[in-house]
């Protein structure tokens, strides 16, 4: 293995953002399944041999990508991926767990849009993971204009980077049916207590909802066009159809998986989450505006 070397694994639009980030104090390798023109692109092989790894793929991604690719000789991890397993709901950590010990791995989490940080705006993050060690370690890897924190809560950063998305899809579905600025506000703070209780159930801690992690990242996402989530939300409020949003997208929106994901686990364990099971229905189908009249129902 390559001592302090990094690289990213995955070259969308986050990987391409935490490259640009982490290439500014040290040579930082990336890599792709095609081959991309990118600054100290290399192949899988060359990435997975560097000390540290960033992995940068969609959720849904995860596992497959681990069975045929992973191979774990010590590397220090962090995943950038925010979202919970559809067919499994099953969280992140728990997938990761199979394959990399808990105090090798970290989330990050946090409002950051990658076309900002990409630009070297300012920002700042979460590194949650069991071990601060790894904190320490990933710290100085990062450049001056983003902020790091550490947080031991890798559920509750978990939980809430990829409730937002959801979140974000109800709130561009309620700018598109133009229901006004009073009811985005209580459907995102109504949105924020029903994160705050599904992440309660397993374990969250109350304040990762309240930080970067969680209001931090709902109020970014779920108020700005920038947010695919938030503009998958915009085309179901017009009545396109799921597919063709996906297409006109081009990228990945976690939100309309995760959202199967977080119904299916609210059913499992009665968990209340209105907001959520709503936007699964219009997701499959319901009109919106029925939605809306049973989000008010008394
Ligand atoms: N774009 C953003 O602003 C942010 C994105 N994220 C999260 O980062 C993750 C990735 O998002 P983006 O890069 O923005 O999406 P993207 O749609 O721009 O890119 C996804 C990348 O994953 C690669 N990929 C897809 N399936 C793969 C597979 N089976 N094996 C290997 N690579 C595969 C694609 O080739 C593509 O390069 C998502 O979970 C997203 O929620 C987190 C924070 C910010
Ligand atoms: O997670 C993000 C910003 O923190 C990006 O959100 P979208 O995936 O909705 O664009």
């Amino acid at each position: 293995m390559q001592n302090n070397s990094i690289a990213v694994i995955g070259a969308g639009k986050w990987g391409q953002a935490l490259h640009f980030a982490l290439n500014q104090k040290q040579k930082c390798y990336i890599t792709s399944r095609t081959k991309r023109e990118l600054d100290n692109f290399v192949d899988l092989e060359t990435a997975m041999d560097c000390e540290y790894l960033v992995i940068a793929i969609p959720a849904q991604e995860i596992r497959t990508w681990l069975k045929e690719n992973f191979v774990f000789k010590g590397q220090k991890i962090l995943v950038a991926s925010k979202g919970i397993e559809a067919s499994s709901g099953e969280f992140l950590n728990e997938i990761y767990a199979s394959f990399v010990p808990d105090e090798n791995i970290g989330f990050i989490s946090g409002p950051s849009f990658a076309a900002e940080v990409i630009k070297g705006l300012p920002c700042a993050l979460v590194i949650n993971s069991t071990s601060k060690n790894l904190y320490d370690l990933f710290q100085p890897f990062f450049p001056n204009f983003i902020k790091t924190y550490y947080s031991k809560d890798v559920i509750g950063a978990e939980i809430a980077g990829a409730y937002k998305n959801v979140l974000a899809i109800a709130s561009g579905i309620c700018e598109g049916l133009q229901l006004g600025k009073n009811a985005q506000a209580s459907l995102i703070a109504r949105g924020l207590v029903e994160m705050q209780r599904f992440g309660k159930y397993f374990g969250a801690k109350k304040s990762s909802f309240l930080g970067l992690s969680g209001a931090g990242d709902l109020f970014l996402t779920a108020n700005s066009t920038m947010s695919r989530n938030f503009r998958v939300g915009l085309g179901l409020s017009q009545n396109k159809k799921l597919e063709d949003i996906l297409e006109e997208l081009g990228e990945v929106a976690e939100g309309v998986k995760t959202a199967d994901a977080i119904d299916k686990l609210s059913k499992k364990y009665k968990i209340y989450t209105p907001i959520a099971n709503e936007v699964k229905l219009i997701l499959n189908g319901k009109n919106p505006k029925d939605s809306l009249k049973d989000l008010l129902k008394n």
